[in-house]
């Protein structure tokens, strides 16, 4: 699968970098260039969250293993006025790498990286509640004979559990610096950055190009494993003194949160609470920004001569953006719970406890975390299967990530179901809205589960990997953190209404403009216009599912993003609506007005299966390096989706849904 597991390739690698690292070893000696630093640790100590706070970079930080699968750059200036770049990597437990997240901190920590020379300071990130475990890393990259500082991070746990180190001892024992930080406070890098600013870090020795560091394989690395646990043990016992910890607390919501019948019931609930406040709290939030947008357009309307420029603006801008944009608070709704599970600690034990399930369908608990991923975007998801080392687990979990329901979904799902589904409490509590939207996650879960079941039937290997994780202290979650992730998410969105979808929607508005409708036809312009035409040549493969001309034209923008979808009905129906005032008539009602149940039914389930993300069969294309796999994929999902709407329809037709 990987170049790297080949030894020869790997020498030749290592040669290649070798003389990369001679040739900008001349730059380091320049006493003004930049410090090169590089932030090496076990997953989830805290590596990304102090790479933020010392850089103020927006890198994902979520309390479980394998968030950071690629290596991410940074600046920062120390209060000395030093610049440094400091380079965030994916954690790993050992230098001898399984999975291609670990491979690529090994390579640019060893030199073995192609194009990265190694670090001129590695600052080796321990979790201090964890220092055993977190060590024998420290001890391993030692042989690296790179200049080394230990940082103990999440002090402020440490501080907590009465675990008192003895710094001076414990940088003794290393043979490098010892000092403190807490990831998530403010000023919790202030010994860092003055550290970096003492003599020490002035004078550090460039690392010897002699016997570099090479992965030991066979007994060499058994033996070596050994003995490093023997000096951790020693370093342990002469320098940190642990209190008897006591883990009644999470071993009590663990019995409940782990067990097979109680924790699926809880894990359900928790779900289902959450598609339930996304609609039933979004509410007054979308009332106020639809309200907003329709006056806005409405005082365009009314100030602006009529004209090519005015609907330009009524009808392409404000009716293509505004359409996207009443669902930020949806958005950021369900972004708040799914930020507030990844901080707690809870999703990885929400993957132990589906481990037996995915088994069945010949999924490892290891692909939960991408998959989970996969619900804000499938891009990430994608790229967070690296921590997977099995290549055939691997690569079903990529085909299967773009199934889960991203949130470039939710404007859709949201504006059919706003429209179609009656706003009303079933079983006295329950929003039916909210129900829906659940039963559309749900089957998207559902579907991706039946593709993997059956991709285990083409398998002549079914073995099963086990699944091996650590699981995370429950912490509550920070709130500075949380408001971090919610202001990056907005960001994001708000990026994708002002870019893509402002440019469709113009681009879209220009081609459903012109050419203008011949003299004395009394039907509505656009049809004679090249978006309305090729409408017409699509519905002819689209009527079948029940699609009409409208839905066929904002297909096409929306396979760039699902979303554009939404902001392209929102220009289509603008410029086909009879009367002046098209932005007082919302894109709701409107299509609740003229579509049929069928059809709204029929495009939710286009949508659940249909590959339509450019940015998602790029990145399928990159981890997979070729086409065959991005190939495949775009042919299964349009294969389902045609096939699960045109059976959505013919039933919903027979029930008198037409
Ligand atoms: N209490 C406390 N929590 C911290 C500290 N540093 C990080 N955290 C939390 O620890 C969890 C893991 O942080 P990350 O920065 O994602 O860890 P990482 O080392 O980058 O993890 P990987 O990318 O998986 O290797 C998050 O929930 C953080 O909010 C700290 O100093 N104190
Ligand atoms: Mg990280």
């Amino acid at each position: 699968m990987n170049a790297r597991d080949n030894p020869k390739t790997e020498q030749l690698v290592q040669n290649i970098s070798l003389q990369n690292l001679n040739a900008g070893s001349a730059t380091a000696a320049d006493p003004n260039a930049p410090l090169r630093a590089a932030l090496l640790g076990n997953p989830n100590c805290g590596k990304t969250a102090l790479f933020n706070l010392l850089t103020g970079a927006r890198q994902k930080v979520a309390n479980y293993a394998g968030v950071t699968v690629e290596r991410k750059e940074g600046w920062l200036s120390t209060p000395g006025k030093r610049r440094v770049r400091l380079l965030d990597l994916p954690g790993t437990y050992s230098l001898h790498a399984h999975s291609d997240d670990e491979r690529i901190t090994r390579d640019i920590v060893s030199g073995l990286h192609g194009r990265e020379a190694p670090p001129e300071l590695l600052i080796c990130v321990t979790d201090a509640t964890h220092l055993r475990l977190n060590l024998r890393l420290v001890l391993e990259a030692r042989a690296l004979g790179l200049p080394m500082l230990l940082v103990l991070n999440m002090s402020d746990m440490a501080r907590r559990q009465g675990i008192v180190v003895d710094k001076a001892k414990l940088s003794q024992a290393l043979g490098m610096p010892v000092i403190e930080s807490v990831g998530v406070r403010l000023d919790g890098g202030k010994e860092l950055l003055n550290w970096l600013d003492s003599e020490q870090a002035h004078s550090l020795k460039a690392p010897s190009m002699e016997g570099r560091w090479q992965p030991k394989a066979g007994l060499g690395a058994k033996e070596q494993l050994l003995s490093l646990h023997q000096q951790v043990a020693d370093m342990m016992r002469d320098a940190v003194r642990e209190p008897q910890v006591d883990n009644q607390r999470a071993d009590r919501i663990d019995a409940v949160v782990l067990h097979p019948v109680w924790g699926t019931l809880l894990l359900l609930v928790t779900l289902f609470l959450i598609f339930q406040a996304v609609f039933s709290w979004a509410e007054p939030l979308m009332e106020g920004i639809e309200g907003g947008v329709a006056s806005f357009g409405q005082w365009v309307g009314h100030v602006m001569p009529d004209g090519v420029l005015r609907s330009l603006l009524v009808d392409g801008v404000i009716a293509g953006t505004g359409a996207v944009l009443v669902f930020l608070p949806q958005i950021l709704i369900l972004f708040f719970f799914i930020l507030v599970l990844e901080d707690s600690g809870y999703l990885p034990r929400a993957a132990f406890l589906l481990d037996r399930i995915m088994g069945t369908v010949g999924l490892s608990g290891r692909s939960f975390i991408p998959l989970l991923s996969s619900f804000a975007c499938a891009v990430p998801g994608i790229m967070a299967t690296r921590s997977i080392s099995s290549w055939r687990d691997r690569l079903l979990t990529i085909m299967i990530a773009p199934l889960m329901t991203c949130s470039a979904r939710l404007p859709v799902y949201a504006l059919l179901i706003g429209a179609f589904i009656p706003e009303q409490t079933v079983g006295g509590m329950f929003n039916l809205q909210g129900l829906v939207l659940f039963a559309l996650y749900v089957g998207g879960i559902v579907s991706a589960m039946a593709v993997a079941w059956v991709a285990k039937l083409f398998r002549t290997n079914k073995a099963r990997t086990p699944l091996m994780m650590e699981l995370p202290a429950y912490r509550w979650p920070s709130i500075r953190s949380l408001a971090l992730g919610l202001y990056e998410r907005a960001i994001i969105f708000l990026r994708r209404v002002g870019g893509i979808i402002l440019t469709v929607s113009i681009v879209l508005w220009f081609l459903a403009s012109y050419p203008g409708a011949p003299e004395g036809v009394t039907e509505g312009a656009i049809r004679y216009s090249f978006a309305g035409q090729i409408g017409r040549w699509l519905e002819v493969v689209l009527a079948p599912i029940g699609f009409n001309w409208q839905i066929a034209i904002a297909l096409v923008p929306g396979m760039a993003a699902r979303e554009v979808a939404v902001g392209a009905l929102g220009t289509v129906y603008a410029l086909s609506a009879s009367s002046d005032d098209a932005m007082a008539q919302q894109l709701g009602p409107l299509i609740a007005h003229t579509w049929s149940l069928a059809t709204a039914l029929s495009l939710l389930m286009w949508f659940v299966f249909a590959p339509q993300c450019i940015s998602t069969l790029a990145i399928v294309k990159r981890e997979t390096n070729g086409w065959r796999y991005p190939l495949i994929m775009t042919s299964y999902m349009f294969g389902l989706a045609y096939l699960c709407s045109f059976i959505t329809y013919r039933v919903a037709v027979a029930f008198g849904a037409g």
